[in-house]
C-alpha cells in the first residue's frame, strides 16, 4: 500500500494519557531534519498542494470518509483502529474504497453515531481526518514593508535632570534604572516645565516612568507638605486592573523616600466598602480603570476633586474608545467643575485618531513626543507586492528584537498546530514562557483544561508543562493570583484573552502566540509588546488561516513585517514524542513524503487524543461547544474594514469544530447558521436568516466593535443574567445580538460566559457610569 492509501493504525489507548514511550525513542526532530535534508530541497507540502480547495472540498466532502475502520491489521480491543488522511486528493479508486469503508458523506453521517458506538464498544478511536479537504495553502508573497525604528536607550543619567536625590537614589536602588530610555529623556523635562504632553513610543520602552517621575518630583517639591487629606493630586487612568495594579506599584517604589505621599488604587472587583475607606482616610496618588472612578464619583461622597494637578492616561487609546467615552466624559465634567488648572499626559503605543480628537479637546498646547524617528524606517526586503499606495495607515513600531512570525494554518489544524508549537517552545525546549491570546474567555477555559488533560501527563524525558490563564470572568483573587504567578515564573503557559494585551510588564515573557488575529493592528502591536521589552529579545506567532491571509498585508500598511514559518516544521516537533507515534510503519523510510506521512499520522494520533477527551463526558463536550459558539460571535466583532478578511460566511462550522475537539459541527450551531458560516450546503431559509442577522450585524456594529473593549472597567455588582431578556430562540446561536446588539451581545450561556461576560464588565461599567 502506498502512502496515499488509506491507513490504519493501531493504537494502544492506554498509551495516551501517560505519554509514554513504546519503544526506545527516536532522536526526534534532529532525525525528521536529517532525512529531509536527505530527501532534496523539496518544496513543503506536497500533500498541501495537492489538497482540494474548498470548491473540490464542496463535491469531495459528500464522499470523504472521516471515520473508517479498514485495511491492515485487523483490529482488536487492545488494537484501535485510526484512519490517517490522505495526502493526494482522492481519485475515484479512493473515493469507492472510501464508499465502501462506510464513508462520512451527508447521508452516512447519520450512521454514524451508531458506528462510533460500536467503535467504543470495540475500543476503537475515532479517526480523525485531518488533513483531508483542507484549502490550498498558498504561496504568500512578502510586502515590502518600511519598518519603523525606535531607540530604545540613551546614556543620559537621571541624575542630570535636577531630580530630588532621594529619588535618584530610588530609582537606582529600588527599580534598578540609572539611564534613561529616549522616551523618559524627552517626556520628563518637557513635563517638569509644566507641559501637557502627547507621548507615543514604542510598547516596552519606559512610558511608565516618564510620567511617574515628574509627578513624584512635582508632589515631594509642593510646601508645605502634601497631606492624606488632600485627596488626590495625581489621577492616572489605566484600562485594566491588572494594570492599575501594575502602575500603582511603580508609585508605591517612586514615593519610597517621600512618605507623607500616598498612592492608591481604584479597581473593579475590589470591594468598594474598602475603597471607600482608603478614599475617606486620603491618597494623594490614585490609579483606577476608569468604570470603578465613575462608580465613587457617583457613590462615593469622598470622592473630591478639587485639587487634582495631574491627570495621565495610560494607554489613551484604548480608554478613549468607544468602551470607556461615557466614563472618561463624566470624569473629566467632574475634574472640570472642582479643580485647578492641571497638567495632562496622553501616552500610548499607537496613536489613533481618536488620540488626536482628544488631544484637542483637554490638552493645552502639547508637547508631543515621538520616539520613532521617520527617517530610521528600513525597508524590508521582499520579493513581494508592496503595500497599496494610499491604503498607508497609522505606522506602529514594534521592538527592534522582535522576530515576527506568522504560520498558515487551515481551521482543522489548529488545534494540533497550536499544541504542537507549545510542546516544542515549552515542553521539548528550555526557557521559555509563553503568552497565548485567545478571542473568547470561554476558549481560554476550555483550551485550559483540554491542554491540562491531554497535554500535560507526567514524562520523565521532558519538563512539564505548566499552563495558567486570565481572562476578564475570573474573580478578581485569582486574576490577581495568577498574575502575580505567572509575573515571577521562569516558564509555563499563560492563555489569554485581550485582558492580557495592555500595558503588563511580565517578565522574561520569550513567545507571544496569536491564536486568533486581533481585532486591529494597533492591538497586534500591545499583543506582541508584551516580549522584547526594555531591548530584550522576544519572538511572535499569529495564526491565520489560508482564506486570512489578506490580513498580512493589512498589518504591512501599518510597517509591520512578519516572517512565515511552516505548518509542517511546526507539526514535526510531534516527531520528538513516540506517544504520539501511530503505526510506526514510516519510520524506516527515508523519503521526504514517508516522514511527512508520519508527521500527519502523529498529528492524527494527537487530534484524536482531543477529540476522546472533549467527548470523554458532557461537560467536556458543553464546554467544547461553547468555546466554538464564542468563537464564531467574536469572529462577527471584526471591524467592517476587516470585514473582507474575517467573515463569518467564510468560515467552515465543521473545520473550525474540529479546531474545538468536535467530530461534527455542533446541531444547534446549524440551526443558527445566520452567523453565515458554512456547513456544506445552506438552505434558502438560513441564507435569509443569514441575511438578517447580517442586517442586524451592521445596524449593530458599532456595539460589535465594544467587544474589544472587554477590558474590565472596575464595576460589578450587577447581575446581567437579571436583566438580560431571554433569547425568543430556543437555539440561540448568536442570538446574543438580540438585546446587547452586535455580535457578542447577550448570548446563552451562564454569567461566567466568555466573550459575553468580558463585554458583560464593560456594559456594566457603561451602565453604571451614566
Ligand atoms: N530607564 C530605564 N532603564 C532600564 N529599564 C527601564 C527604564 N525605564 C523603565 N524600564 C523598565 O522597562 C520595562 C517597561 O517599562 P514600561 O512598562 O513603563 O513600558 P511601556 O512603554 O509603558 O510599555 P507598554 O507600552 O507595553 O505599556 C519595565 O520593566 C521598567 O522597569
Amino acid at each position: 500500500m502506498s502512502s496515499n492509501d488509506q491507513l490504519s493504525l493501531n493504537i494502544h489507548t492506554e498509551t495516551f494519557p501517560d505519554v509514554a514511550p513504546r519503544r526506545k525513542p527516536l532522536s526526534g526532530q534532529e532525525k525528521w531534519l536529517l532525512k529531509k535534508q536527505k530527501a532534496g530541497k523539496r518544496k513543503a507540502g506536497p500533500e498541501m498542494r495537492s489538497m482540494p480547495s474548498f470548491k473540490q472540498r464542496k463535491t469531495e466532502e459528500e464522499e470523504a470518509p472521516i471515520i473508517s475502520k479498514q485495511d491492515q491489521a485487523p483490529p482488536s480491543k487492545t488494537s484501535p483502529t485510526v484512519t490517517t488522511p490522505q495526502e493526494a486528493p482522492p481519485t475515484k479508486t479512493k473515493k469507492k474504497k472510501k464508499r465502501e469503508g462506510g464513508g462520512q458523506g451527508r447521508g452516512e453521517q447519520k450512521n454514524r453515531g451508531a458506528g462510533e458506538k460500536a467503535g467504543h464498544e470495540g475500543g476503537f478511536i475515532k479517526t480523525s481526518s485531518l488533513f483531508n479537504h483542507n484549502p490550498d495553502i498558498p504561496d504568500l508573497e512578502r510586502p515590502v514593508v518600511s519598518e519603523v525604528k525606535e531607540k530604545v536607550f540613551t546614556t543620559d543619567s537621571f541624575s542630570n535632570l535636577g531630580l530630588h536625590p532621594h529619588l535618584v537614589a530610588t530609582l537606582e536602588k529600588v527599580l534598578g534604572v540609572s539611564t534613561m530610555t529616549s522616551v523618559q529623556k524627552q517626556t520628563i523635562p518637557a513635563l517638569m516645565s509644566g507641559r501637557d504632553a502627547v507621548v507615543r513610543s514604542q510598547t516596552g520602552s519606559g512610558k511608565t516612568l516618564s510620567y511617574g517621575i515628574p509627578i513624584v518630583q512635582s508632589l515631594q517639591a509642593v510646601l508645605p507638605k502634601i497631606q492624606r487629606a488632600d485627596g488626590p493630586l495625581a489621577l492616572i487612568l489605566v484600562p485594566t486592573r491588572e494594570l492599575a495594579q501594575q502602575s500603582f506599584q511603580i508609585f508605591q517604589k517612586l514615593v519610597k523616600p517621600f512618605t507623607w505621599i500616598v498612592p492608591g488604587v481604584l479597581m473593579g472587583g475590589e470591594k468598594r466598602k474598602a475603597e471607600k475607606a482608603r478614599l475617606r482616610k486620603g491618597i494623594n496618588i490614585l490609579v483606577s480603570t476608569p468604570g470603578r472612578l465613575v462608580d465613587h464619583i457617583n457613590n462615593t461622597l469622598n470622592m473630591v476633586f478639587s485639587s487634582v494637578q495631574w491627570l495621565v492616561l495610560d494607554e489613551a487609546d484604548r480608554i478613549l474608545d468607544m468602551g470607556f467615552e461615557k466614563d472618561l466624559t463624566v470624569i473629566l465634567n467632574s475634574l472640570n467643575s472642582n479643580g485647578p488648572s492641571r497638567q495632562n499626559v496622553l501616552l500610548s503605543a499607537t496613536l489613533t485618531n481618536d488620540l488626536a480628537r482628544l488631544s484637542d479637546v483637554c490638552l493645552k498646547d502639547p508637547v508631543s513626543v515621538q520616539v520613532s524617528d521617520p527617517n530610521a524606517s528600513e525597508v524590508t526586503p521582499s520579493t513581494g507586492s508592496s503595500t497599496q499606495p494610499g491604503s498607508q495607515s497609522e505606522s506602529f513600531s514594534v521592538p527592534e528584537a522582535l522576530k515576527q512570525h506568522m504560520v498558515l494554518v487551515p481551521s482543522k489544524l489548529r488545534l494540533v498546530c497550536l499544541a504542537s508549537f507549545i510542546m516544542e517552545k515549552c515542553k521539548f525546549s528550555e526557557g521559555n514562557k509563553m503568552i497565548v491570546f485567545m478571542a473568547s474567555c470561554e476558549a481560554v477555559e476550555f483550551l485550559l483544561s483540554l491542554f491540562k488533560s491531554v497535554l500535560c501527563g507526567s514524562s520523565a524525558k521532558h519538563q512539564p508543562l505548566k499552563f495558567l490563564r486570565l481572562h476578564g470572568n475570573m474573580k478578581q483573587e485569582e486574576r490577581t493570583e495568577v498574575y502575580e504567578e505567572f509575573s515571577v515564573s521562569k516558564s509555563g503557559v499563560l492563555l489569554c484573552t485581550d485582558v492580557a494585551a495592555r500595558g503588563l510588564d511580565l517578565p522574561q515573557v520569550t513567545w507571544i502566540v496569536q491564536y486568533n488575529p486581533p481585532i486591529s493592528a494597533a492591538e497586534y502591536v500591545h499583543r506582541v509588546g508584551r516580549t522584547a521589552r526594555i531591548g530584550a529579545e522576544g519572538n511572535s506567532l499569529l495564526f491565520l488561516t489560508p482564506a486570512e491571509t489578506a490580513y498580512i498585508d493589512e498589518l504591512a500598511n501599518h510597517n509591520i513585517s512578519l516572517s512565515e514559518m511552516k505548518l509542517y516544521d511546526i507539526l514535526s516537533t510531534l516527531m520528538q514524542d513516540d506517544a504520539y507515534k501511530g503505526r510506526g510503519k514510516y519510520h524506516s523510510k527515508s523519503s521526504s513524503s514517508a516522514l511527512q506521512q508520519e508527521v500527519r499520522e502523529r498529528a492524527t494520533v494527537l487530534q484524536t487524543e482531543f477529540e476522546n477527551a472533549v467527548h470523554a463526558n458532557q461537560e467536556t463536550l458543553q464546554g467544547a461547544k461553547k468555546a466554538l459558539q464564542s468563537f464564531l460571535r467574536s469572529y462577527t466583532a471584526y471591524p467592517t474594514a476587516l470585514k473582507h478578511i474575517f467573515h463569518i460566511r467564510s468560515l467552515h462550522l465543521g473545520h473550525a469544530a474540529k479546531s474545538f475537539g468536535l467530530r461534527d459541527a455542533p446541531q444547534s450551531l446549524s440551526s443558527h447558521t445566520g452567523s453565515g458560516a458554512r456547513r456544506g450546503s445552506s438552505s434558502s431559509k438560513h441564507n435569509r436568516t443569514a441575511d438578517k442577522a447580517e442586517m442586524k450585524l451592521k445596524l449593530k456594529r458599532r456595539e460589535a466593535s465594544l467587544l474589544t473593549s472587554e477590558f474590565s472597567s472596575g464595576l460589578d455588582g450587577i447581575d446581567l443574567q437579571n436583566t438580560e431578556k431571554k433569547p425568543k430562540d430556543s437555539v440561540p446561536f448568536l442570538s446574543g445580538r438580540g438585546r446587547g446588539g452586535g455580535a457578542g451581545g447577550r448570548g446563552r450561556g451562564g454569567r461566567g460566559g466568555g466573550w459575553r461576560g468580558e463585554r458583560g464588565n464593560f456594559r456594566k461599567g457603561s451602565r453604571e457610569g451614566q
